[in-house]
C-alpha cells in the first residue's frame, strides 16, 4: 500500500540523515527500530509528507505522493515525536479542531472523538487544557489526534516516550489492534516496545535500513553470536574494550556480561541463545566503526 523507494535525505549542511531506504508495507504493524540520530523521525517526516526527500520516490496505492501527496494526506494520521497541541485549548476543542481541519463532518466527528477519548483514557480529562497536562497525557492526546478520521496509514513517531509502564502496554495493544486493516508503522529505539506487536522489523542505523524481517529471523541471524561469561570485576574495562559487550550485571563472584561475537571470544565464554535486543544491537554495531572482536 505504501512504498518508500530509495529514499534519501540530506540536510543543508550536508548531514545525510537517511540513505537510499526502501521499504514496501502493507496492512499490518511494522516497528522501526533505531538508536538516537539513526534518521527515524526523518524518515517519518517524509513518509508523512511533512518534509521532501532530496532523493527517492513514495508511493501510495501506486500514486506518487512527492508529486501528489493530497492523496495520503487524506488517509493519513501522524504523531509526531514533538507533539505538543495547543497549550490553551482542552482536549475535547483540539480534536474538533483537528477534526475540522481534516474536513470531517462535526456531528459524527463529535462521537468519534467521545470514542476516542474514552480508548485514550482521557475522558476526565477532557475538559482541561492541554498545558495543564503530563507528558504521558499529551502523547495519549496525540494518538487521538493521529485517529481521527480513521487513516489507512497511521505514523507514531516515538509514541511512548513520556508514558508509564501500564499506558505503554495499553497503547502497543491498540496499535497491534489498528494494525489489523492498516498500514501502523511505529518508530522507536526500545525494543520492548516492538517485539511483542510487530511482525515485521525494520532496524535503521546511521540513516541507512542494516536489517528487516520477523522477529525470529532478526534473531536466528544472530545465533552463535552471543556469549555471557563471568569476569572479574578489574577485567572489565578490558572485555569492554575488546568486545562489543551489551549487558553487564555485578554479581559476588565477579560481572556476568553478555557480548557479541561471531566466534567464541575467550575460553570461559558460553553460548547463549539471542534475543532482539541482541540482534538489534548487532545490527546498529555493524553500522558503527568495527570494534574488535577478535581475540
Ligand atoms: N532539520 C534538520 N537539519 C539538519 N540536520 C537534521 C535535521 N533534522 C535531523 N537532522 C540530523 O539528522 C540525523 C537524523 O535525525 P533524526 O531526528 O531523523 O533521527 P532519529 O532516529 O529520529 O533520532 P531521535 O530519536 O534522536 O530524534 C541526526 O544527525 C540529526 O541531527
Amino acid at each position: 500500500m505504501l512504498e518508500l523507494l530509495g529514499v534519501t535525505k540530506v540536510y543543508r549542511g550536508g548531514r545525510r540523515a537517511v540513505d537510499d531506504v526502501t521499504l514496501r508495507l502493507d496492512t499490518g504493524l511494522i516497528g522501526l527500530l533505531g538508536p538516537n540520530g539513526a534518521g527515524k523521525s526523518s524518515l517519518m517526516r517524509i513518509a508523512a509528507t511533512v518534509t521532501r526527500p532530496s532523493a527517492g520516490r513514495i508511493l501510495f496505492r501506486g500514486q506518487d505522493v512527492v508529486a501528489r501527496p493530497d492523496g495520503l494526506r487524506t488517509s493519513l494520521g501522524y504523531l509526531p515525536q514533538d507533539f505538543t497541541g495547543y497549550p490553551k485549548l482542552s482536549a475535547r476543542e483540539f480534536l474538533r479542531y483537528v477534526a475540522a481541519a481534516k474536513g470531517l463532518r462535526a456531528r459524527p466527528a463529535r462521537a468519534r472523538i467521545d470514542e476516542l477519548l474514552a480508548t485514550v483514557n482521557l475522558t476526565e480529562a477532557a475538559r482541561r487544557p492541554l498545558g495543564t497536562y503530563s507528558g504521558g497525557m499529551l502523547r495519549r492526546v496525540g494518538i487521538a489526534q493521529a485517529l481521527l478520521g480513521d487513516p489507512a496509514v497511521l505514523i507514531v513517531d516515538e509514541p511512548t516516550a513520556g508514558l508509564d509502564p501500564q499506558e505503554r502496554v495499553r497503547f502497543r495493544n491498540l496499535l497491534s489492534e489498528l494494525a489489523t486493516d492498516r498500514v501502523v508503522i511505529l518508530s522507536t529505539h526500545i525494543v520492548s516496545d516492538v517485539e511483542s506487536v510487530a511482525r515485521d522489523i525494520a532496524i535503521l542505523a546511521g540513516g541507512r535500513l542494516r536489517a528487516r524481517g520477523t522477529p525470529e529471523a532478526l534473531i536466528g541471524a544472530v545465533t552463535g553470536h552471543v556469549w555471557t561469561a563471568v569476569v572479574p570485576a578489574e577485567a572489565l574495562p578490558e572485555v569492554q574494550a575488546r568486545f562489543r559487550v551489551t549487558r553487564t550485571t555485578h554479581r559476588a563472584d565477579g560481572v556476568l556480561v553478555r557480548l557479541l561475537c561471531p566466534v567464541r571470544p575467550f575460553d570461559a565464554a558460553t553460548a547463549v541463545d539471542p534475543d532482539l535486543e541482541d540482534a538489534y544491537l548487532e545490527a546498529v554495531a555493524r553500522a558503527e566503526p568495527a570494534a574488535a572482536v577478535t581475540r
